[in-house]
């Protein structure tokens, strides 16, 4: 684990560096040289889809390289999510260059993501595991880069499979004044489909990795 975070930093660093950086083009290709000699490095062992990486943890939902929270990837913020005292889950977040979209401001669809995962973390919290079937997104006011950001996400109703979920995003300073507003639709699959989409998944040895409890995320229904 301290050598995936010790990777996923380092690549963050590189990632944010090589979105930011005013250097001219011999400084860009010396980079470029490097960035592929550590991907000779990496290629040498690759896991295809579907087989966890040895670090996940399904029962506790821990998704080493999850595009969202995920330690080792370059491309996640990385976001900690936590139970939120007033209810469901939330996270502190301030966001770089790398996931601009209007000049100093949040692309929008990266408000979707983060939303998504937001929202799709609440039913999990509430032990409503699901997944998107639904995400409706109100874009209130744009959602400034490099200031503290606070994400929440809870449960507003559950009947059988389907879970409504909602969320926000604002700036830290100005939690009341809401600057992305989600709305979510989460859906268990049904026993067919869970065993379509996730019969095949295995750990990191090969071997099928069986349910934890109802709400695992890659449970498979008997
Ligand atoms: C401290 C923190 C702790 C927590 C720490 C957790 C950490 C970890 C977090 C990970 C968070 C990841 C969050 C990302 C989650 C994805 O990214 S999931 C990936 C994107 N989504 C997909 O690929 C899903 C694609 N869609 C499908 O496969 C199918 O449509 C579904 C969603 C499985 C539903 O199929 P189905 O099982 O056949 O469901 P179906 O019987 O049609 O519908 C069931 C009910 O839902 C309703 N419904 C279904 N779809 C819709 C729709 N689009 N609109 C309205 N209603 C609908 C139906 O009307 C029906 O309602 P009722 O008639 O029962 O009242």
């Amino acid at each position: 684990m301290a050598a995936v975070t010790e990777l996923g930093t380092a690549l963050r660093a590189l990632v944010d560096a090589s979105v930011s950086t005013a250097v001219g083009p011999e400084e860009l290709r010396a980079a470029a040289a490097e960035a592929r000699r550590a991907t000779a490095l990496l290629e040498a062992d690759r896991r295809p889809p579907g087989r966890l990486p040895p670090l996940d943890d399904p029962v506790a939902f821990r998704r080493v390289y999850s595009p969202v929270t995920g330690v080792g990837s370059a491309v996640a913020p990385p976001l900690t999510l936590r139970g939120d005292p007033a209810g469901g889950v939330r996270a502190e977040a301030t966001l770089g260059l790398l996931y601009e979209g209007p000049p100093g401001y949040l692309h929008g669809g990266m408000s979707g993501l983060l939303m998504d995962h937001l929202l799709g973390a609440a039913a999990i919290h509430a032990g409503l595991w699901g997944m998107t079937a639904h995400l409706e997104l109100d874009y209130r006011g744009p959602v400034p880069l490099g200031v503290p950001l606070v994400l929440r996400g809870w449960v507003e109703r559950n009947a059988g499979r389907r879970t409504d979920v909602a969320g926000s995003i604002a700036a830290a300073d100005a939690p009341d004044r809401v600057l992305v507003q989600a709305t979510g639709i989460f859906v268990t699959p049904r026993a067919e489909k869970m065993d379509a989409y996730f019969a095949t998944v295995t750990d990191a040895a090969g071997r099928h990795t069986p349910p934890g409890r109802p709400t695992d995320a890659t449970a498979v229904q008997p």
